[in-house]
């Protein structure tokens, strides 16, 4: 397969999603060619070591295979189209939102550690490690995420976020510039987003949260993320699945943007399969039932996540929700989807939804909001061919977000 790609990796149509093979494999080279030649006491203490870097380069190598039916798809389009310049994937990146055009900077570990003055700021903390806010050389704000040494889950999301996350360009989404591997270090550099994330709103004091928190931003959060996991189904090149769609997952840019970020699990989607067979670990509280039961991903496996978001979105809860026990006498957790959607289903929103950004909402908000709860009812629908095309979720949000905006306008004459 390997020998398949290489060709390839000059190739205009398929040199971004194999960016970084190259490296890849010479670094692999240097590896077999360390350990070659060395007497019995160097391997005895380095074998740990050399078997991590085995590990992590391997698993970036695996990360290039999986895009491989993609790229074939390309070599046969091509060939059936009888052209090279109007085939699936130029007409693909002819749209508004192109791949970058350039490959992901490489940072030394001298440069991250004076932008982040030596990891001073932490911002956040993921499961795969940290994050720190760094300011590069020419005066860019970055979030720097340093993997956890050692983590094979680590090493998986550095090859993976590399792989795909580095060519999407959309303004629905997290932006990655560059990285660094050196030593042990594995470091994702990405855009700032100075409004932190869609949970930490949610669960800002009622105060906060209805000041700068109303329904329209909340819509508006919602439609962004829609159209960036629509970019992801149905423009990217090639086309993905993102896996982990969270409410810590979008995050506000400097303008309140929305962007998509967490590409650590995210997958390639088969060319013409409707499912595809691959091990993915969800979010508590956020994982398609389907899936966990047959471990076949679908798109739709995005589409029941985010029916959770716009769940925490409308009623401002968590995704796992503390209720009481009667045959307990305690508190337990329960899901959000089994706290929320019976009253959604039964026409009874009202008793679920957020009290923070208005107690007692407009008609005409009520008529918006309504629309947000039945198409999260139907992304949460238990088999993934019921849910609907992320299509009509983008426009039955478009549709909401108009309503609660002609409502202000005819309120308050703006
Ligand atoms: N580009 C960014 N700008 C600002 N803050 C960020 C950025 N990326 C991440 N963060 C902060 O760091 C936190 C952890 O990041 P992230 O969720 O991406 O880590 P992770 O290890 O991939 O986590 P997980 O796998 O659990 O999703 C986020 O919740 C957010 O608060």
């Amino acid at each position: 397969m390997i020998a398949e790609l290489l060709p390839l990796v000059h190739d205009p149509e398929a040199m971004r999603p194999l960016a970084g093979l190259g490296n890849a494999l010479r670094e692999a080279h240097e590896l077999v060619m360390s350990c070659q030649g060395r007497g019995r006491t160097y391997r005895f203490f380095t074998a740990s070591r050399q078997a991590e870097r085995f590990r992590s380069v391997q698993s970036r190598i695996d990360s290039f295979l999986a895009v491989f039916p993609v790229i074939s798809h390309i070599g046969i389009t091509r060939r059936l189209d009888g052209t090279g310049s109007d085939s699936v994937l130029s007409r693909a990146h002819s749209s508004q939102h192109a791949v970058s055009q350039e490959g992901p900077e490489v940072f030394t570990l001298a440069e991250i550690t004076a932008a982040t003055k030596n990891f001073g700021v932490v911002i956040g903390h993921g499961d795969s490690g940290t994050v720190y806010k760094g300011k590069l050389r020419d005066g860019r704000e970055v979030a720097i995420k340093r993997l956890r040494d050692g983590l094979r889950s680590a090493e998986d999301t550095f090859g993976t976020e590399l792989a795909i996350l580095h060519p999407v360009c959309h303004e629905h989404i997290v932006r990655l510039l560059g990285s660094c591997a050196e030593q042990e270090e594995r470091l994702l550099v990405y855009e700032h987003m100075d409004n932190g994330t869609l949970r930490n709103h949610l669960d800002a004091s009622p105060d906060l949260a209805a000041a700068s928190w109303n329904w329209k931003a909340r819509v508006g959060v919602l439609l962004g993320a829609a159209r960036a996991i629509y970019h992801l189904h149905c423009r990217a090149c090639p086309l993905l699945i993102h896996c982990n769609v969270t409410s810590s997952n979008i995050l506000l840019d400097r303008s309140w943007t929305p962007r998509l970020s967490g590409f650590g699990a995210s997958v390639w989607r088969a060319p013409d399969v409707d499912s595809q067979d691959v091990d993915v670990v969800q979010t508590y509280g956020y994982g398609d039932p389907e899936y966990c039961s047959t471990g076949r991903l679908k798109p739709a496996t995005d589409l029941y996540s985010l029916g959770v978001v716009m769940l925490e979105t409308l009623t401002g809860n968590q995704p796992a929700v503390p209720v009481w026990d009667e045959t307990k006498k305690t508190m337990i957790d329960t899901t959000l989807v089994s706290w929320a959607l019976p009253s959604i289903e039964a026409g009874q929103l009202g008793e679920v939804l957020d009290r923070r950004p208005a107690s007692a909402p407009t008609a005409r908000q009520r008529e918006a909001l309504q629309l947000v709860a039945s198409s999260a009812a139907s992304c949460l629908r238990l088999h993934g061919d019921n849910r609907p095309d992320i299509r009509d979720v983008v426009a039955n949000l478009e549709k909401a977000l108009q309503i609660i905006c002609s409502d202000m306008l005819g309120r308050f004459g703006r």
